[in-house]
């Protein structure tokens, strides 16, 4: 997919198994939206081959249509209208519709159904546009950072909502900023990276492979003025370290002896006494940014 001179999704291929939660996950601008968009049928590819419940999705768009549900990542509402009646206009252009009142309930969007959308917060926006992608029924939807802007509490009832999808037998493909979230919902994540993909697997696949480890050092006095830099200096570029606050770091890197041997004897050295010494693996945090590097992350 190219945008004029800029080259959007270039030579990406995946596939999305049924009844499965898929992740597409990327900085900014790597491509998830214009790829979601694609399958949608919003865009058409300028090369390659996408096809959607084995459908083409522009070609054969009106079969695919009431199949499918979509959540754009903003917008999507008429300002003057109120939630409760377009939730319940969505409703009558699909066949089999979900209780409207229901999914108003567990979208927690009772209290505001009578307010007009361009007065709904963000978040009430953001809610209102998941119910939409849902009340048909779709056997796939897709959902464009469905949590972006929500508090814990109601992101936590979205992830359980599309979790009872899944098991209901629902598709659903997301995009997300919030790793944990891959982590906790996705059977399958695909990362990309400028437009191509960079990994796949699944979250426990992709944290698993690695040699990369996370260890937190957490002291009982402030560290002297200059060591953390002269860790840094010991550890050398193959690590990573980051102050955490002025009584704990985190040294990301080869989980092998050297590294702890180097962070052993550097608390020898610096008269540190650690009150705790733990060592992780590394999660899909940790990946992403080792994949896309941590300065693009947003
Ligand atoms: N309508 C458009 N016209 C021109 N360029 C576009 C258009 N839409 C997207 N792009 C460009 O294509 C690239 C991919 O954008 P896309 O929105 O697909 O990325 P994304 O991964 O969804 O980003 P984000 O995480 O910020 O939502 C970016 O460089 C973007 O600037």
């Amino acid at each position: 997919m190219r945008y004029g001179e800029r080259t959007a999704v270039d030579g990406l291929s995946f596939e999305v198994e049924s009844h499965t939660i898929t992740a597409v996950l990327g900085p900014n601008g790597a491509g998830k939206t214009t790829t979601l968009e694609t399958c949608e049928g919003y865009r058409r590819a300028q090369a390659g081959t996408v096809r959607v419940l084995g459908l083409d999705p522009v070609r054969q768009r009106h079969e695919l249509i009431p199949r499918i549900g979509v959540m754009l990542q903003s917008g999507g509402g008429w300002s003057g209208a109120r939630a409760d009646e377009m939730l319940r206009h969505f409703a009558k252009l699909h066949a089999n519709p979900l209780p409207t009142d229901l999914l108003m309930e567990r979208l927690a969007l009772h209290e505001c159904g009578r307010t007009p959308y361009r007065r709904l917060s963000g978040g009430q926006q953001q809610r209102l546009g998941l119910a939409l992608a849902l009340v048909g029924r779709p056997e796939l939807v897709f959902v464009d950072e469905p949590t972006a802007g929500l508090d814990p509490q109601i992101r936590r009832g979205v992830w359980e909502l599309l979790e009872e999808l899944r098991a209901d037998g629902v598709t659903v493909v997301l995009t997300t900023h919030y790793l944990e979230e891959a982590e906790r919902l996705a059977d399958k994540v695909h990362i990309l990276d400028q437009g191509r993909l960079v990994a796949s697997g699944s979250p426990l696949e992709l944290t698993r492979g690695g040699t990369v480890a996370t260890i937190r050092l957490v002291v009982t006095q402030p560290f002297p003025e200059g060591a953390p830099q002269a860790l840094a200096r010991a550890l050398g570029d193959s690590t990573e370290l980051t102050v955490l606050d002025a009584l704990s770091l985190q040294v990301s890197g080869p989980a092998d002896g050297t590294t702890l041997a180097t962070v052993a004897a550097w608390c020898a050295d610096h008269d540190v006494l650690p009150e705790s010494l733990s060592l992780g693996q590394r999660n899909l945090e940790d990946v992403f940014l080792e994949l896309t590097g941590r300065e693009d992350f947003a």
